[in-house]
């Protein structure tokens, strides 16, 4: 049992003043296999306090200065990036190349994408006769979940390095390790002391301080729409910005023009990936209702041949979901689903046959999808697809934004057709056709999915203040 019961506050590694410490699970084989302290409302705010110290003279850095401590961040990033995998895969059960490749490459990627974007962002420039100045916005407190956990940190730290803040990050407590091993890479990189701070905790304790402290100018939060929501009413008094990345239940409209044997199978592959928790999974499929016996066929061959094992295995495709408590859910949704008659075509409820411990979960696809159902139209963060058949593109559209999130949307088919309906959709991603990652893109929510937007010159814009300093010139 390895224990990592120190934060990371102004600077150095520290004992927790706080007694309350919690065990890391490996979802593979259900058992710990390390300890995290859990910090108290006195931890947090002594990382507040050390983060408002620094913020005076990190705030008036230089450009270059900061340019040449995100490259080094970044090499540092690049050399333990395996390392980062590895402990993504043991905490939250990702399959040890995917781990390596995505989970922890997309850390890497982050930080490239915003030194790539600080170098042309307009920090400042003359509008008449009047500056306008992109400044750092303060202290940010961030809050961050555990499905994708390097890319929320990495995603949120970046840009706030590159703009000047400092910060203090409250990782997921479920699965927190590889924060640590972060926080080592930021503190070889010299950051200065009090910039970035680092509190293990769970959300009621630590995230709420983060959310509600006057000395935090912004608070950072990605994970479920429920927390979100709490942390949004806990800032509310210190009218502090509060930027939200919530859930999602992402529609992938397949068009008549699609290829319907790569959309289908495409569209199944995507939607379990990551054992089905990426808040932007494509988790409604929506198909001509004539093609859904063609559809079914191809889903049903798909979602056999998505190998379910131990992370470790390097046949594994899936690995196991997170926790316990996310095992449950996903069979209680499953449930749901046959109990509300949608029709069970692959997986269904229970371990796939040949595990019998570990938090593994069939893949799983129901047809015939109506989305009044709860399958339809709840975040499930499994991986489990509901296809949903449409008549008519308007009905199609109709479907896809008749949900109380708009996160994500998806397109398969003809590019023009594609790009058309792409202004129909209520979301801030729609991914066309088998379109890569864009770390360039925004990233964030429409409706009960968020506000604001991450992601290259998106992220920087989002941690800075607006001035303008009027008569900057004579008229
Ligand atoms: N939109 C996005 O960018 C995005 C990305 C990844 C995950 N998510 C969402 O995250 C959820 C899964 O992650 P999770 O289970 O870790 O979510 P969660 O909301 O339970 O936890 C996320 C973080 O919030 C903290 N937290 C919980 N309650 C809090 C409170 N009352 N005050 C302050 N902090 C609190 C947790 O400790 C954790 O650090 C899904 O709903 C998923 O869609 C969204």
């Amino acid at each position: 049992m390895k224990n990592f019961e120190k934060f990371y506050i102004n600077g150095a590694w520290v004992d927790p003043l706080s007694t309350a410490r919690l065990s890391v699970i490996n979802p593979a084989t259900e058992m710990p296999f390390a300890t995290i302290a859990m910090g108290s409302k006195a931890d947090a705010e002594r990382a507040i306090e050390a983060a408002r110290a620094a913020f005076t003279s990190f705030s008036e850095t230089s450009f270059d200065e900061r340019l040449a401590l995100m490259e080094r961040i970044l090499s540092i990033l690049k050399r333990r990036n395996d390392e980062i995998g590895d402990m993504i895969s043991r905490e939250m059960g990702a399959p040890i190349a995917m781990a390596r490749a995505e989970q922890a490459g997309i850390g890497i990627a982050h930080f490239s994408a915003t030194i790539e974007a600080m170098k042309s962002f307009a920090f400042e420039y003359m509008q008449g006769t009047t500056r306008i100045v992109h400044e750092p916005i303060g202290v940010v407190g961030m809050i961050t979940p555990w499905n994708w956990p390097m890319n929320q940190i990495a995603c949120k730290v970046a840009p706030a390095l590159a703009t000047g803040c400092t910060m203090v990050l409250k990782p997921s407590e479920i699965a927190p390790l590889n924060a640590i091993l972060f926080a080592e890479v930021l503190d070889e990189a010299g950051v200065p002391k009090g910039v970035f701070n680092l509190v293990n905790g769970d959300g009621p304790t630590v995230g709420a301080v983060l959310a509600s402290h006057p000395d935090i100018d912004m608070v950072s939060f990605t994970g479920s729409t429920r927390a979100g929501i709490s942390v949004a009413q806990a800032a509310a008094p210190t009218v502090k910005r509060v930027h939200q990345e919530l859930g999602g239940k992402s529609p992938n409209i397949v068009l008549r023009s699609a290829d319907l044997e790569k959309a289908v199978a495409a569209g199944v592959r995507r939607c379990c990936d990551n054992s089905g928790q990426s808040c932007n999974a494509p988790t409604r499929m929506l198909v001509p209702m004539e093609s859904m016996d063609a559809a079914i066929d191809i889903a049903i061959r798909t979602a056999n041949s998505i190998t379910v094992g131990a992370p470790d295995n390097e046949a594994t495709v899936i690995g196991p979901v997170v926790s316990e408590a996310q095992f449950d859910k996903i069979q209680g949704l499953i449930k749901a689903g046959i109990d509300e008659g949608a029709q069970l075509i692959v997986g269904g409820p229970g371990r796939p046959a040949h595990l019998n411990s570990g938090y593994y979960v069939r893949p799983t696809v129901f047809a015939r999808v109506t989305n009044d159902m709860t399958i339809a139209r709840e975040e499930i963060f499994g991986p489990v697809l509901s296809i949903l058949g449409y008549d008519t593109l308007e009905e199609a559209v109709a479907i896809a934004n008749d949900t109380p999130y708009g996160l994500a949307a998806y397109i398969q088919g003809d590019l023009a057709e594609a790009q058309a309906l792409s202004r129909k959709l209520r979301a801030g991603t729609v991914r066309v056709n088998a379109s890569s990652w864009d770390g360039f893109a925004p990233f964030g929510g429409y409706k009960q999915s968020g506000n604001g937007r991450e992601y290259g010159k998106f992220g920087l814009h989002e941690f800075t203040e607006i001035k303008g300093v009027v008569g900057y010139l004579d008229a």
